[in-house]
């Protein structure tokens, strides 16, 4: 295979993007950019630091002064923020509850989608988020839209979270995933929605190998195009 394309899937909360987008990224030997991690870095030095989650401008004067690099690693990526390991902490409950309110700003969105698309240039590349299709690789070979019930979905992040110790009731993360969906949704700048050009796939009734598969068969025939 000689040719590489950009391959954007997008999506609501824990549909399987990131599991599925590794998975492709890797088969193909490709980069994988995991977006959602850049929001989740920012909002908990935003935390960290006490400043306004609902300000534009404390955002924006935040990011100018923060620096946030994801390191490929074997099965995945490394976040660092002002180059300290942060992997695991912007995943707590205390980050995911912020993050959607700290992703909404333009100056933070502007500066975030500058950083992805330099790390997408030239070459072959996985990205996963909300907006990508849309906004920031909008010319990708391969768009996909993923979903899944929303009880399924907080199914999945409730087994997932048990593996790190995290206890979360299954109720609570059924509405944390729905309000955030709908502050994703409903936000003016970038909402997350499904690209015109993208492919959907309901990957309820789907293993993680067989929604693996359905991605790497439509990149095959954009590669074969
Ligand atoms: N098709 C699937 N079937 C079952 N579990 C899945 C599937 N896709 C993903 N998962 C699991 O669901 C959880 C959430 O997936 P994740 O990739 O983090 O979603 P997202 O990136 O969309 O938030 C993970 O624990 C993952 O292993
Ligand atoms: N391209 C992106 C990626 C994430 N985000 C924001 O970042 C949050 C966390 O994204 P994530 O992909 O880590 O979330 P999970 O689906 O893994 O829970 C989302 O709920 C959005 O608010 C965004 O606005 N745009």
């Amino acid at each position: 295979m000689t040719k590489a394309i950009q391959i954007a899937i997008d999506g609501p909360a824990a549909a399987g993007k990131s599991t599925i987008a590794k998975i492709v990224a890797e088969k193909l030997g490709y980069i994988y950019i995991d977006t959602g991690a850049m929001y989740r870095a920012i909002t908990l030095k935003a935390l960290n630091e006490g400043i306004n989650l609902g300000s534009n401008e404390e955002a924006g004067a935040l990011l100018v002064k923060t620096e946030i690099d994801l390191i490929p690693v074997e099965g995945g990526q490394k976040v660092l923020l002002d180059g300290k390991d942060v992997s695991e902490e912007i995943r707590s409950q205390h980050v995911t509850k912020a993050v959607s309110q700290m992703a909404a700003h333009e100056l933070v969105r502007k500066r975030m989608v500058e950083l992805q698309q330099k790390l997408a240039e030239d070459r072959g590349v996985v990205m996963d988020g909300r907006d990508i299709g849309t906004h920031v690789l909008p010319g990708a070979a391969l768009k996909v839209f993923m979903s899944a019930t929303v009880e399924e979905r907080a199914r999945r992040r409730f087994e997932e979270n048990k593996k790190r110790d995290i206890l979360t009731p299954l109720v609570e993360l059924q509405e944390e995933i729905a309000m955030r969906d709908k502050m994703d949704s409903e936000r003016e700048v970038a909402p997350l929605k499904q690209a015109q050009d993208a492919v959907f796939l309901d990957t309820t009734p789907l293993t993680i190998a067989e929604a693996a598969e359905a991605i790497l068969k439509l990149a095959q025939e954009r590669l074969m195009a």
